[in-house]
């Protein structure tokens, strides 16, 4: 069994010398054990979709308006009930504890203090419940703004128990990744015979679920065997919202909103489960016209700059999530690192908002957006 080694305390960057998202992927290369960050980095197979993902931003240009006479700028949203400081939020990824000794408790106090949602994946290495009283340490005068993402399990009592978990935690929506049928492969991981982690470091949300022994770790089932009844049946367990995570096909999307899910994140999960699926922001338009309107389409996938943002809510999503950024801030620089990452992006937002003659969100439309030859980095 091979396992990357703990993470030490990063000797974190000074947070000017970092300019962009993707400095903190050298800099966290430069410090993660290499296992870990091809973890990190890898996607499945040939990695196709992995690189589609940022190309799809990178073929798009934004036709900005001038003159538009206003010098004030709200970045804020408001997803499923709660409210975010930005039309970004914090995707789901695993074992945070890989990248830094303060795992998601920093992440947590991170995205607390930006004013963003960060999503508690069901692989934490740290307790939901833990995760939400650092968020409430963080920030005591605002309710943590945190979803749960839930791999559905084929033993419902199973499910049950979790979502209990995410809601006595005060996760206020849940994230139900449903691209998963089985495991994507990563040769990445192969190669480096990556299959189990260090001592001490597992999936904290899976210690003492129902009926099993004290200290017993489940492991997570993914199951090719789940259909749309099982969400039908999370429907009736929770009055959480639920969004779906993974869908990317538009005729999905129709079905997902007749079973009544709260919103849809198109993603193809970083390019990690099937290798060759598009870019989600080349599925943008279908599966918004899929759902007319009906329920909000988030994104994720690739976002790496404030332009790649824009892009995706002037095509129509409601807001977008990053998920290696993150990673590398926390290993970069833990909480620090995270918050910078949040923050930069904040800034190019604006930037690119003013830049736009738009002063929120709302004020971008598809016209804005044309497709353009890539030009290469
Ligand atoms: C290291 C890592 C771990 C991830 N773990 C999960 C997970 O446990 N559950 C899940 O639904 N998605 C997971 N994802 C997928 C992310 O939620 C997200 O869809 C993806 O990272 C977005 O692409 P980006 O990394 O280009 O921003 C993971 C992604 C990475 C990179
Ligand atoms: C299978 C999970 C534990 C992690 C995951 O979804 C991922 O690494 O992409």
């Amino acid at each position: 069994m091979t396992a990357p080694a703990l993470p030490r305390l990063p000797e974190a960057p000074a947070a000017h010398t970092v300019l962009n998202l993707r400095e903190y992927e050298t800099i966290a290369r430069g410090l993660l054990d290499p296992i870990f960050y091809d973890y990190v980095a890898g996607g499945a197979r040939d990695e196709v979709t992995v690189r589609a993902n940022e190309h799809g931003f990178a073929r798009l240009g934004l036709l900005p308006r001038m003159l538009r006479g206003s010098d004030t700028r709200d970045l804020g949203v408001t997803l499923f009930g709660t409210p975010s400081s930005l039309p970004v939020f914090l995707s789901p990824t695993a074992f945070h504890r890989l990248a830094h000794p303060d795992g998601e408790l920093a992440t947590a106090r991170a995205a607390a203090k930006a004013g963003v949602i960060m999503t508690v994946g069901m692989a934490s290495t740290t307790s939901v419940a833990d995760v939400a009283a650092a968020a409430r340490q963080a920030v005591p005068d605002r309710a943590p703004a945190l979803w749960f993402q839930l791999y559905l399990q084929p033993d419902m009592a199973v499910t049950r128990a979790l979502v209990r978990r995410a809601e006595a935690a005060g996760c206020t929506a849940l994230l139900v990744t449903v691209d998963s049928p089985v495991l994507g492969i990563h040769e990445r991981n192969k190669r480096n015979g990556f299959n189990d982690l260090p001592p001490g470091v597992v999936c904290e949300n899976l210690r003492d679920l129902t009926g099993s022994e004290p200290g017993h770790i489940r492991q997570i089932a993914m199951s090719a065997d789940l259909g749309w009844d099982h969400l039908d049946r999370l429907r009736e367990m929770t009055s959480l919202p639920v969004v779906l995570k993974g869908v990317l096909h538009p005729e999905d999307g129709r079905i997902a909103v007749a079973h009544g899910v709260d919103g849809l994140l198109l993603s193809n999960h970083g390019g990690r489960q099937l290798d060759t699926a598009p870019a989600t922001v080349d599925l943008l338009p279908d599966m918004l016209a899929a759902v007319a309107g009906r329920v909000p389409v988030l994104l994720d996938g690739g976002v790496r700059r404030g332009t790649d943002v824009v892009k995706a809510l002037a095509l129509g999503a409601t807001a977008v999530g990053i998920g290696r950024p993150v990673v590398y801030g926390l290993a970069a620089g833990g909480e620090d690192g995270v918050r910078h990452v949040v923050d930069l992006l904040r800034e190019e937002i604006d930037h690119t908002l003013a830049l736009c003659g738009a002063t929120a969100p709302r004020d971008l439309t598809p016209d804005l957006v044309r497709t353009v030859p890539a030009v290469p980095r």
